[in-house]
């Protein structure tokens, strides 16, 4: 059976690098685009038929000289670089996407959804999202423990607590409905995001019901969730960490009892089949954490599949 992309029947997508780590305090996430690049991940999705060019928003850009892991009045890190990156990222994402072409946005950390999603819907409203990660990304300024921006991008653009926006993030369109978005993977959640996942009944599926139901049922609950007459196009924003730290160990914020790098795989494979995918997200690989090379060739490994996978190359 080969894969129609019902958005993008001519099969043409462009990369967007995003080396950045400002998200979040580990060197290195930076590195992510180039290493993913030097594997052969363009070509790799050229084999499958897709007619790929490149996009570098971020070019020019010293993000990286200005990090620090100082929280300011509001206890948030970095505002003003993270801000910025994502604004780019978002022009970027928006003008491939009125092209006609399909985003994959190469991370950098995940701070950078906030810009991915801001444009994918702006793009297409009726554009829904996969978020897949052990984490749920939806904390806001006021409930963040860590002043990390990679855990609130999804809160931004969904405009919870909007009151307590830094200045910074005016520019993002509050363009996310909470029955838009589910989640795969999850098992590190806050306390104050499980509050948020409640009080918005947002379908948020957990390894346990990975465990209980099978990835492949979990994944058509999400689905029927939020695109029940599969006719709407799907944002998959991808976090590497959401398989185990076994299969991808080169990520900032590992946690135990993951997926397993076949589940991992599965879910890209089953959104290539839905033909919905819109735009893809691949993010958080930090090849300076792999104690190993080995280590670090297995989680730039993993990402290219995901992405393989994704556009169409396991489904015969
Ligand atoms: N994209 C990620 N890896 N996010 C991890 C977030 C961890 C934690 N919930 C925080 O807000 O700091
Ligand atoms: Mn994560
Ligand atoms: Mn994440």
């Amino acid at each position: 059976m080969t894969v129609d992309y019902r958005f993008h029947p001519d099969r043409k997508a462009t990369i967007i690098t995003a080396p950045f780590s400002g998200g979040q305090p580990k060197n290195g996430t930076e590195l992510g685009p180039k290493f993913i690049l030097d594997a052969g991940f363009k070509s790799q999705i050229e084999e499958l038929g897709w007619q790929v060019d490149m996009k570098h928003p971020l070019e020019g850009t010293n993000y990286e000289d200005l990090r620090t892991d100082e929280k300011d009045q509001q206890g948030l890190k970095n505002v003003g670089i993270v801000s910025d990156c994502c604004h780019r990222i978002y022009k970027s994402i928006k003008e491939t996407a009125a092209s006609g072409r399909l985003p994959i946005t190469i991370g950098g950390d995940h701070s950078i959804g906030t810009g991915t999603l801001a444009a994918m819907l702006e793009h297409n409203p009726d554009t829904c999202v996969l978020w897949i990660d052990a984490h749920a990304d939806i904390n806001t300024p006021s409930t963040t423990e860590s002043g990390n921006l990679h855990g609130c991008p999804v809160s931004f653009v969904m405009g919870l607590d909007s009151e307590s926006y830094p200045k910074e993030y005016q520019w993002v369109p509050k363009v996310l409905k909470p029955n838009r978005i589910a989640y795969i993977g999850l098992r590190d959640v806050d306390a104050g995001e499980k509050e948020i996942l409640r009080k918005y009944n947002i379908p948020a599926f957990s390894m346990h019901h990975i465990d209980k139901y099978g990835i492949g049922k979990v994944f058509e609950m999400a689905l029927d969730k939020i695109n029940p007459n599969r006719e709407f196009p799907v944002h998959m924003s991808y976090d590497v960490d959401a398989i185990d730290p076994s299969f991808v160990p080169a990520t900032g914020t590992r946690v135990e009892g993951g997926l397993s790098l076949r589940e991992g795989l599965y879910i890209a494979e089953a959104i290539a089949e839905s033909g919905l995918l819109s735009s893809l997200d691949i993010v958080e690989t930090n090849p300076l954490l792999g104690e190993s090379q080995q280590n670090v060739l297995d989680t730039v490994g993993a990402a290219c599949a995901i992405g393989r996978c994704a556009m169409g190359q396991t489904l015969l």
